[in-house]
């Protein structure tokens, strides 16, 4: 299970490079991102939250984690309409946060071993997938709200964070 960045750790902030080599080590990290993603009840992650700045993402929507997306290079080749929910991140924990999305959204990226597929989605499917993508340009769902309520929640990550390295 790999730690995940705390916002407002400037590390979130990082720009994703495209993956370039499929090796062994990226096997590893994929499988270490999906282990911390079950483990932390989340259904997304994007490599950035664990420090790793490339663009990988992997997703699982479905109540019995069957239904598990490793996203590599994504593009966009479509979206449409609008919607919205509030929002949550493990990288900001219990915050939320209402973020507008498209309602549908088509990408394109390689899976695991490079090959490209296309994923055609909607619904919670889609709003994370949008989530995830902001993830790998290093931006945050508290960069949709006001600034009053963004610094709200980085005061409140920062005396979190503080008071777990006291007890520490
Ligand atoms: O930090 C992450 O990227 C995991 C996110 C993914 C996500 C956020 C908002 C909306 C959809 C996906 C969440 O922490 S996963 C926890 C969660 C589960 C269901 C709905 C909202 C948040
Ligand atoms: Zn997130």
């Amino acid at each position: 299970i790999l730690p995940v960045l705390r916002f407002p750790d400037e590390r979130l902030r990082t720009v994703a490079k495209p993956v370039s080599n499929f090796t062994p080590e990226l096997q590893e990290i994929i499988d270490n991102m999906v282990e911390t993603m079950y483990a932390e009840h989340g259904i997304g992650l994007a490599a950035t939250q664990v420090d790793v700045h490339e663009q990988i993402i992997v997703i699982d929507v479905s109540e019995d984690k069957s239904q598990l997306y490793v996203i590599i290079n994504p593009e966009v080749i479509s979206q449409e309409g609008e919607t919205g929910i509030e929002e949550g991140c493990l990288s900001i924990p219990d915050c939320r946060g209402f973020v507008p999305r498209s309602e549908k959204i088509k990408i394109k990226a390689l899976d695991r071993n490079g090959n490209p597929y296309e994923i055609d989605a909607d619904e919670l499917l889609a709003i994370c997938i949008q989530h995830e993508m902001d993830h790998l340009k290093g931006k945050l769902f508290v960069d949709y709200l006001s600034p009053l309520k963004r610094q709200r929640i980085e005061q409140k990550m920062r005396k979190l964070t503080r008071e777990e390295q006291k007890n520490r």
